[in-house]
């Protein structure tokens, strides 16, 4: 439809008040994650933690106000499809030659649907599917490093080209031996090269900036061989204030998807093209979807837009059903997936039976809590979403009927949009990675019986797992509430993670106190809390009985974690927080640093097989081996 000249000149001003808000918003959050590299040349760790929190809230910050901009100055919501039309194929034109469309499109997506819901519920002004390409796309400015740079050593010179490598970031700090650290940088890359001979392409490739999270700043790039590409990554961190070091060398897709984990807070880097770095971490991880690289990168908007787009896709060329979820069902979350689809659906409950005592909105502050604090590995991100809808011939009846039971007000089934097909929708659902249920995870060992070995072995490691995931939560702060096994999961790689937030408290608000001793035979003999208990009174002693009921696990538990029955570990770590020490929690075990093992992968493993199971060294190490992780003060 041609627009006359007034709405043609307005549909123009649109497209461009909309570029200069994503513009702002990009430029305030490139910034932002820009100084990461001075916080950590100055080890100003709670200024990290705290940027890390405060930018996940920039992107709704900046929508609103190009929202209301749009409002404001062009009565935006009352413009005419013919007008929202043009302003879109404007926008396009803008974004031709920007060094960020895919977000730039998304964050057009954000402002029309806020501006626009309430007038079409079925629209065809988002982007629905990328109209700009990301390929090939690089820094115009002769000043700017490339996206990822290139270096060509000779095998046998490796160490001179890691040391350039590393001089090469511009630190303002010293190191505290280069040349040893390149050095073991380079053997580690050799020996993950094997008896593989020197081929005419060799080469190593590093993205041109930093990644920092917490206390650490990594390196991340890859050697290439001929046809053979090997991923790595280098963590820096600070020996003492102001001198640094690399603590280990990780190699191969596995580590890099336990760096890139879904359990941890996003990394904060510079980059103009974003889309290149995601393009270069996919080479290192292909079977990691791009929506979740997105995401590890903080560009959390970026990467609900694909998972979304990955989901409509899959439901095109899927024909299972959604199911609820295996395992003990929830009385807060009812729980959906699909089983060809490695995500669950949680939706919050209409009411919740006793002992629950919480609401919609406490519920919804905790998981907004966990999104905010870092995961330490420990707890899974979530995604939310609202109004989301499905074919309806896609659910079976059970969980129509579970929701109709249990979430009607967040249920609705019709055919909303017109298209002839009927939907499930849904008022608002929580998406998480899917994981083996701690208690399924068991059960299969139990049912192997006490004679298999490797049954054995698999139940032995996520006791230890368990154990340790809750220390780590407990250092970083967090007090799960209920630690029941179902609450907890097993991810690919076996590392437990904890997936339900309802009752998750700060560790410092919660008082740890030693059961009374009774006061006579009746308090004895009594089968009821005879002791007053406070609200936030936790006994640890108590524990026990919930959770160690199987003698297998129990014997498990008691070599490894008897301390988590005892107060005075509770009452320590949280005397620790309370003095302020940041600890940090680093994607690697204590058997990967170099100065444990020499830089050996897999070395280490027999050494101690309780800290080679260990992510974070330092949190239950606090008396004695030495940590990756120490008190910031
Ligand atoms: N990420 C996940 N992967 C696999 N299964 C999951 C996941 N999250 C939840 N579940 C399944 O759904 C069940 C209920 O989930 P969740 O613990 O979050 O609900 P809840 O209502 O908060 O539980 P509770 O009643 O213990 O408070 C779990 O016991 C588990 O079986």
């Amino acid at each position: 439809m041609l627009l006359n000249a007034v709405d043609a000149a307005l549909a123009r001003d649109m497209a461009h008040a909309m570029i200069d808000g994503f513009n702002r918003h990009y430029r305030l959050f490139r910034t932002e994650s820009a100084r990461a590299k001075h916080r950590f040349e100055t080890c100003d760790w709670r200024g990290q933690q705290r940027a890390q929190r405060e930018r996940i809230e920039f992107y709704d910050l900046r929508v609103r106000e190009c929202q209301r901009r749009l409002e404001r100055e062009f009565k935006a919501g009352d413009q005419p499809m013919a007008v929202w039309q043009q302003a879109k194929l404007n926008y396009i034109g803008l974004l031709v030659q920007h060094k960020q469309p895919e977000l730039a499109e998304t964050f057009f997506n954000s402002v029309t649907t806020k501006i626009l819901h309430r007038s079409y519920f079925h629209n065809d002004f988002i982007f629905v599917r990328p109209a700009i390409s990301t390929e090939y796309l690089e820094t115009d400015d002769p000043g700017a490093k490339p996206t990822f740079r290139s270096f060509y050593p000779s095998i046998d010179a490796l160490h001179a080209t890691m040391a350039e490598v590393l001089k090469s970031y511009d630190l303002r700090c010293r190191f505290d031996d280069i040349e040893r650290d390149a050095q073991r940088v380079a053997d580690a890359l050799r020996s993950e090269l094997g008896t593989d001979r020197q081929r005419p392409n060799f080469q190593v490739q590093v993205l041109s900036n930093l990644f920092y999270r917490n206390k650490g700043a990594y390196l991340v790039g890859k050697l290439i061989n001929g046809f053979r590409e090997v991923p790595f990554a280098l963590p820096l961190l600070h020996r003492d204030p102001g001198v640094v070091y690399v603590d280990a060398a990780l190699f191969g897709e596995e580590d890099m998807l336990l760096l890139f984990s879904f359990s941890r807070a996003y990394f904060m880097v510079d980059m103009e093209i974003p889309s290149g770095y995601v393009q270069f971490l996919r080479s290192l991880m292909p079977r990691k979807p791009r929506a979740e690289i997105y995401n590890a990168l903080g560009l959390a908007k970026q990467g609900k837009n694909l998972f979304y787009r990955d989901l409509l896709w899959h439901l095109r060329h899927s024909t299972d059903a959604f199911r609820i979820a295996p395992g003990i069902k929830g009385m807060v979350m009812l729980v959906f997936d699909l089983p060809s689809f490695p995500y669950v659906f949680k939706v919050i409950k209409d009411w919740f039976p006793p002992p629950k005592d919480t609401t919609r909105e406490q519920v919804r502050a905790k998981y907004q809590l966990v999104k905010r604090h870092d995961r330490v590995g420990r707890m899974a991100d979530t995604m939310e979403f609202s109004l989301l809808a499905f074919p309806r011939s896609r659910f079976d009846d059970a969980l129509i009927a579970e929701l109709e039971q249990h979430a009607a007000s967040q249920l609705e089934v019709s055919d909303r949009d017109g298209d002839g097909q009927t939907e499930v929708i849904l008022g608002h659902a929580y998406i998480e990675r899917r994981m083996v249920p701690l208690n399924l995870y068991l059960q299969e060992a139990f049912d192997a019986g006490p004679d298999d070995a490797a049954a054995n072995a698999q139940l032995e490691h996520v006791v230890i797992e368990y154990g340790n995931a809750i220390k780590d939560l407990v250092a970083a702060n967090i007090f799960p509430g209920d630690m029941l096994w179902k609450n907890f999961g097993v991810t690919r790689h076996g590392k437990v993670v904890f997936y339900d937030y309802d009752e998750i408290e700060y560790l410092t608000d919660c008082n740890f106190r030693q059961v009374p001793a009774p006061r006579n035979e009746e308090d004895e003999m009594s089968g009821e809390v005879w002791y007053s208990v406070a609200k936030n009174d936790v006994f640890p002693e108590t524990f026990g009985p919930f959770l160690l009921g199987n003698p297998r696990v129990r014997e498990a538990f008691m070599r490894h974690h008897a301390d988590l029955l005892e107060p005075g570990f509770w009452q320590s770590t949280k005397e620790r927080i309370q003095r302020g020490e940041v600890l940090d929690f680093f994607p690697y075990g204590a058997h990967r640093r170099f100065e444990f093992n020499g830089g050996v992968k897999g070395a280490g493993e027999l050494v101690d097989p309780a800290a080679a199971q260990a992510e974070t060294p330092a949190d239950r190490a606090d008396t004695s081996t030495p940590t990756t992780a120490e008190p910031s003060e």
